[in-house]
């Protein structure tokens, strides 16, 4: 049913690029911002400006982690150490949290603009969950996990929220880790392994991975199966509404 092996009884749904085509938006909001900043970079140091790569970067250190480990992330991976700073730093602050703060001003103002369009094979999906009887959880590193889901009208399908809020307020560790998944099946009062995570990000599929969780479906909206698979999808779709189908 719905793809599943038997035994599942909870759906655990990533929200960017899985329910809704924000990871794109995240993706341009991230180049927007880290542009900017490595173009001043390069000036300060005298040294020339090397452009974010908003596929090979962006999925590799950035896409699916909570938003300053994804600014530390990536500044490592180019040679570049900044202090974190603190979460209420300004947008023009050159720490951690302020690049994070930027680039979350950027998201924000895109979402207004451009909306947010949800997949209608996700939508198909968690209406099909809900008939069945299924618990739908949204597990998401993004604190702006609430405003989508409102914006969308998707929230009425959804009866769990861990989000980027909820891993700062209850101190859980981000995915990679697999600690916001174990908390949502957690509040289902379920086993890993009676639970499905769906992902798109490398960094969420590892997550999925390593808590054992029941079945880990890789939803490939880029072309990266392969990458999906080496990092521990059991299955690999591009879009939800295949898994209807069988
Ligand atoms: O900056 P936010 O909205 O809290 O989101 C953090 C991260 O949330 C994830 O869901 C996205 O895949 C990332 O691109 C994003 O950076």
């Amino acid at each position: 049913m719905l793809g599943l092996p038997t035994g599942i009884q909870a759906c655990l749904f990533d929200l960017d690029g899985v329910l809704t085509d924000t990871a794109a938006v995240h993706a341009a909001a991230w180049k927007e911002m880290f542009d900017e900043f490595l173009r001043d970079y390069a000036t300060q140091h005298g040294i020339a400006f090397q452009a974010f790569d908003a596929r090979a970067e962006y999925d590799a250190y950035v896409d699916g982690k909570p938003r300053a480990n994804g600014v530390r992330d990536f500044l490592t991976a180019r040679g570049i150490t900044l202090p974190d700073g603190t979460p209420d730093d300004p947008p023009s602050a050159m720490t951690v949290n302020g690049l994070g703060n930027r680039k979350n001003q950027a998201v924000q103002r895109r979402i207004r603009t451009e909306g947010v369009h949800v997949f209608e094979g996700s939508r198909r999906y968690l209406q099909a969950a809900e008939k069945a009887g299924l618990r739908r959880a949204v597990v998401s590193s993004s604190a702006n996990t609430r405003e989508v889901l409102d914006v969308t009208g998707l929230a009425q399908y959804v009866e769990q929220i861990v989000d980027g809020v909820t891993i700062r307020t209850d101190g859980l560790k981000g995915k990679p880790a697999p600690d916001t998944f174990l908390a949502a099946a957690k509040g289902f009062g379920l086993e890993p392994s009676q639970a499905a995570v769906y992902e798109d990000a490398l960094a969420g599929v590892s997550a999925g991975r390593s808590g054992r969780f029941g079945q880990v479906i890789g939803v490939d909206r880029v072309g990266q199966a392969a990458e999906l698979k080496s990092h521990g999808a059991d299955v690999v779709v591009r879009d939800l509404a295949e898994l209807l189908e069988n």
